[in-house]
């Protein structure tokens, strides 16, 4: 869908998207048998790993995820209790089709690398900028290296990037599973966000340890580099969730700012037509409903596999899914040094659009001042 560049000026981004606070509701609950997990987990607990058990019918990463949301009691105990408890749990609520299924979506983003070389395709403003081959995967710190380099060539190449288009994701969706565990277990969802009706929190669902890997191992090399000002080689912590559009859900997202410093927006599916993101410029808090200028605007179709990294600050709004269903993820990664450090400065020129526009107008007035007195005083007759 095309947008009329002066209609998109009058809907200025009044909401910054926040996520929804917690309903206490992190675990597996409301249950009348013997094994249940903690409302909320333990932030300061260290899980063992489960790295070498390649047998299990889940992740081991899944393992360490939950470990986090034992009962206190068991959290010092054995490796092997522990991991018993928390498949008793896990097997209470996935048949064996849905294990297969959970099983290889873990499999499709931990082996991403491993498997088959992936393309980045790297978006400036509205056209393709160049194609690189590589790895690309979430899972290991040797990764985030290459990654790096690969980011710092192309910034090389091109020093406005705004947008990193990325086809790196599996297709499968998380929101295959988690309806029938939702209703079973009487789950409390934890809605998204203020703006999202429909989708759910994934941190809630033992994804928290592996979006964290996701962040470190993946996001923060690339933004390291292409996002620097805004915090991008400093975040530290997420917000994961999965949204979800339809006729029959939430047909569209308002014009926001997202509660990010960079995000990570991944089209997991399914079949849809409509859901563009339309794109409006960068600002800081004090410009956020300014104007947008025409080449701020930029539209980007949703595929189902591929992904979007952008500025949280970036605004942004998804138009109406007009038919099928369409399932995104997201990531919002945050910097606690940045958001300290915002506090303290003014000048958000460095990253703001319009911080931007109104420094350059400065600097013309004040060169155009200075002319003027230089002209004024050459003009002067001489004494
Ligand atoms: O629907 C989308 O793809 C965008 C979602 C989004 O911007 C958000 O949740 O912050
Ligand atoms: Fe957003």
């Amino acid at each position: 869908m095309s947008v009329d560049g002066s209609a998109e000026r009058r809907k200025q981004p009044t909401q910054t998207q926040t996520p929804s606070t917690g309903n206490g509701n992190c675990g597996i609950s409301s249950m009348s048998l013997a094994n249940r997990l903690r409302l909320n987990p333990n932030k300061e607990h260290k899980p063992d790993s489960y790295d070498d058990l390649h047998q299990l019918e889940f992740s081991p990463l899944l393992f360490s995820s939950l470990e986090r949301y034992l009962p206190p009691t068991m959290l010092n105990g054995s490796r092997d209790l522990k991991l018993q408890y928390m498949r008793d749990i896990l097997l209470r609520y996935s048949s064996e089709s849905e294990r297969t299924r959970v099983r290889k979506w873990f499999n499709d983003i931990e082996n991403t690398g491993r498997r088959s070389s992936h393309t980045i395709s790297l978006y400036t403003r509205s056209y393709t900028l160049c194609r690189l081959h590589s790895s690309l995967s979430p899972h290991f710190s040797k990764q985030s290296m290459r990654i790096q380099r690969i980011a710092l060539e192309v910034l090389w190449l091109n020093p406005l990037l705004e947008f990193i288009h990325l086809k790196c994701f599996s297709r499968t969706s998380v929101n295959c599973y988690y309806p029938r565990w939702v209703i079973e277990t009487n789950f409390r969802i934890m809605r998204p966000n203020t703006m999202n009706r429909y989708g759910c929190v994934l941190d809630d669902f033992g994804l928290e340890t592996m979006l964290d890997k996701v962040m470190e191992d993946f996001i923060r090399p690339m933004s390291r580099v292409f996002f620097p000002e805004v915090g991008g080689s400093t975040l530290d912590s997420h917000h994961g969730f999965v949204v979800e559009y339809g006729t029959d859900k939430d047909a569209e997202l308002g014009f926001h700012v997202d509660d990010s410093e960079v995000t990570l927006n991944v089209c997991l599916g399914k079949q849809f037509s409509g859901g563009e993101l339309f794109f409006r410029g960068i600002r800081c808090d004090k410009h956020v409903n300014s104007e947008t200028q025409s080449e701020e605007i930029f539209d980007y179709s949703h595929v189902p596999g591929h992904a979007v990294l952008h500025r949280g600050r970036h605004r942004h709004g998804a138009r109406a899914t007009t038919s099928g269903c369409r399932v995104n993820l997201l990531l919002w990664c945050r910097s606690s040094v940045f958001r300290e450090l915002k506090k303290y400065q003014k000048d958000s020129s460095n990253w703001c659009g319009e911080c931007q526009r109104e420094k350059k107008e400065r600097r013309r007035q004040s060169i155009a001042a200075t002319k003027l007195e230089l002209l004024k005083r050459d003009g002067k007759p001489t004494s």
